[in-house]
């Protein structure tokens, strides 16, 4: 496959705090989900692949081309920021005047469409639009510009919920339209279980796991027992009920286990993803 962006030993310290160093490839044809509790350094790490934060050390290229080095891969670098600071004052319509000027690939269509979709008032100022109306504006905004890696830092999070659906929805279309990619940061577990073949965890600066979501449920299962088990540890266990209910992370470890030693197993099943992500967020 071939690579979109290549994160290479980068590494940020604001104040005590210290993002990296991360290694992390971004595919074509692919979507990422960035996914980490509050303060994990999600929205560092985007800020540096769009050159906004400066890494003290390593280097970030999009399309083989360095962020540092010109502002050419920004014609197929889309971002929407959580927040957004100095636009109160301008109506969707001046925004879009101002930006879609920029992007050589900028699809009006695309755009009319969206503002359509969504219901977005072009005449209205941002400062006045609800912080959700914000959001869609933004990633309309973002969509438009037609790029080949769209990153979007927690783009659903004021949402109401037809409009995540339809979001969801569009994503999905606008991956299909050509080689493209997309890198989400969320807290929505609708967002992931629909939208990514890969799911990233950051904690506590770190990238701890790049995982491919398939394969992720396969690694986690729930066994129930007939009999307590009445032993210490298993192999892959990560938690336990009653001694009779177990989680395990690693599925052929337990399995060999449970098999040499003859325990029963009354009933088995794969974990939701939302547990599986719990349980990583948890470093299990
Ligand atoms: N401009 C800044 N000045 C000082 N500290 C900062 C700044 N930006 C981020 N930090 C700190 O860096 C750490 C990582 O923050 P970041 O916003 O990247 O996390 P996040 O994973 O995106 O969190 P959330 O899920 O809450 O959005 C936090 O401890 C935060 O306080």
């Amino acid at each position: 496959m071939k690579l979109c962006t290549q994160i290479e030993r980068v590494e940020k310290t604001v104040d005590d705090f210290t993002v990296g160093p991360i290694d992390l490839d971004i595919e074509l044809g692919t979507i990422s989900a960035l996914i980490g509790n509050n303060g994990a350094g999600k929205s560092t790490l985007i800020k540096m692949m769009m050159n906004l934060v400066k890494p003290d050390n390593g280097q970030l290229l999009h399309f083989g081309a360095s962020v540092k080095s010109s502002d050419q891969w920004k014609q197929e670098v889309a971002y929407q920021p959580q927040s957004v600071l100095g636009c109160d004052l301008l109506t969707g319509k001046q925004l879009r005047d101002l930006m879609a000027p920029w992007y050589a690939n900028w699809d009006q269509e695309m755009f009319m469409n969206l503002v359509k979709t969504f219901e977005i008032d072009l005449n209205k100022r941002f400062g006045k639009m609800s912080k959700g109306m914000q959001q869609k504006l933004n990633i309309v905004l973002a969509l438009s510009k037609n790029t080949k890696l769209l990153i979007l830092d927690e783009p659903t999070a004021n949402m109401d919920i037809p409009s995540k659906q339809k979001l969801m929805d569009i994503l999905v279309d606008w991956m299909e339209r050509d080689e493209r990619a997309i890198v989400i940061a969320t807290h929505q577990v609708e967002d992931i279980k629909k939208l990514a073949d890969y799911i990233v965890i950051m904690n506590d600066g770190k990238v701890i796991g790049k995982y491919e979501k398939e394969e992720l449920v396969y690694r986690y299962k729930r066994y129930w027992f007939e009999n307590g088990l009445g032993i210490e540890k298993i192999p892959g266990e990560i938690d336990r009920l009653n001694d009779r209910l177990l989680i395990s992370n690693d599925v052929e470890q337990t399995d060999t286990f449970l098999k040499k030693n003859e325990i029963k197993i009354i009933q088995s099943e794969v974990l939701e993803v939302e547990e599986i992500i719990t349980y990583m967020l948890m470093g299990r």
